[in-house]
């Protein structure tokens, strides 16, 4: 990846993992924004303190970056749990889990990041588990193997998942509780910002976190390397004070637009109106016109630009809409896809 792709992606790049943890809100009234999650959490997690048993199994869906790891901690911390984090893909076996569960305390919270990306039997003992706080545990191979059942203590389990459509129904039904978490308001950001420069004693103003909002992409996790960015900035050519005009002018140095696009989405949404017209256009043939592979493009430029009303998928190709027109100052064209009086032609896939 580029340095500007980095800049505005949504996983988490280098050694950030170790600055996050130090920006973590530790409580939930700490957690910004997610009002309605935020809300039934505190339900969930207050019904559980009176009952004094383990709350519901709780399943977090939502883009990276936005704040799932965060809130399974925040969880662990208002029960007064500890917490135990593994993720999908490094339970591929039965085996994997099951050292887990058998060794969890009662009441600890087990977080499984990217909880679709989980092994088949490894699922399967993990039905038992979150119904019953039982496991089969499979002894010896081949027509000898038994099967002993073994208690485990009672657990809360937290899942997190980008793309909740993935789980099987067994499993998604066994989750007494669903989070959906969307992308942030730039309000939210900017409160985001402001506790995040209160805490590296950066010099952040009302209008230049209000300027590093909107270049976020709804997300906390690129507001704050923004924020960083930005810092680093202020700190070497204005004496560290980030107003308006400073954010502006290091993120335009960092080419991240003011709607938060970086040079790819530009790049992408130019060749689409100069050089096709707007499209329709193949998805192989845009590539190879931005002088990228087709999945870079799809996997990593697209779907921001879909979300902001920019860009549309249809069976015929990528178009790029009204709003992308207007965004590089130029006349949509009569019928130009989202317009208002536009036809609809195509459905997005
Ligand atoms: N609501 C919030 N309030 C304040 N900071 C937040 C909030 N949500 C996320 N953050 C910050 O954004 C960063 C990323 O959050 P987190 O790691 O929880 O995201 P995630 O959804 O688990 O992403 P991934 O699935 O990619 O790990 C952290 O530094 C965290 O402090």
């Amino acid at each position: 990846m580029s340095v500007e792709r980095d800049l505005v992606s949504p996983e988490p790049v280098g050694d950030e993992p170790v600055i996050e943890a130090t920006l973590r809100p530790k409580r939930l009234s700490e957690f910004i924004g997610q009002q309605r999650v935020r809300e039934q959490l505190s339900l969930v997690l207050e019904s559980a303190r009176r009952r004094r048993r383990p709350p519901d199994h709780v399943l977090m869906s939502g883009g990276p970056g936005l704040g799932k790891t965060t809130l399974a901690l925040i969880i662990a911390a208002e029960l007064g749990a500890p917490i135990r984090m593994t993720s999908g893909p490094a339970l591929e076996r039965a085996g994997d889990l099951a050292a887990i569960l058998s060794t969890l305390t009662e009441g600890e919270v087990l977080f499984i990041d990217e909880i679709h990306r989980m092994a088949r039997p490894a699922e399967e003992m993990l039905y038992l588990a979150m119904e019953d706080f039982r496991i089969d545990v499979v002894v010896g191979k081949g027509p000898g193997a038994t099967s002993i059942p073994l208690e485990i203590a009672p657990f809360t389990l937290v899942g997190a998942t980008t793309r909740a459509g993935l789980l099987p129904a067994p499993l998604r039904d066994r989750f007494g509780f669903t989070a959906h978490m969307d992308f942030y308001e730039v309000a939210e950001l900017e409160q985001v910002l402001h506790r995040s420069a209160r805490l590296l004693g950066a010099d952040l103003r009302e209008d230049g976190a209000h300027e590093i909002a909107k270049r976020s992409r709804g997300t906390p996790r690129i507001a704050n390397r923004l924020l960083r960015r930005v810092r680093d900035y202020a700190e070497v050519r204005a004496q560290g004070v980030i107003t308006r005009e400073v954010a502006a002018a290091a993120l335009d140095l960092y080419e991240v637009d003011a709607e938060g696009l970086d040079r790819l989405d530009r790049a992408v949404l130019e060749a689409l109106l100069r050089k096709f017209g707007g499209g329709p256009v193949g998805l192989s043939t845009l590539a190879v016109a931005v002088g990228e592979e087709p999945e870079t493009v799809e996997i990593v430029a697209e779907p921001f630009l879909v979300r902001q009303g920019l860009l549309a998928r249809t069976p015929r190709g990528r178009v790029a809409t009204a709003l992308a027109w207007k965004h590089f100052g130029l006349t949509p064209p009569p019928g130009a896809y989202g317009a208002e009086a536009g036809p609809g032609l195509f459905d997005d896939q």
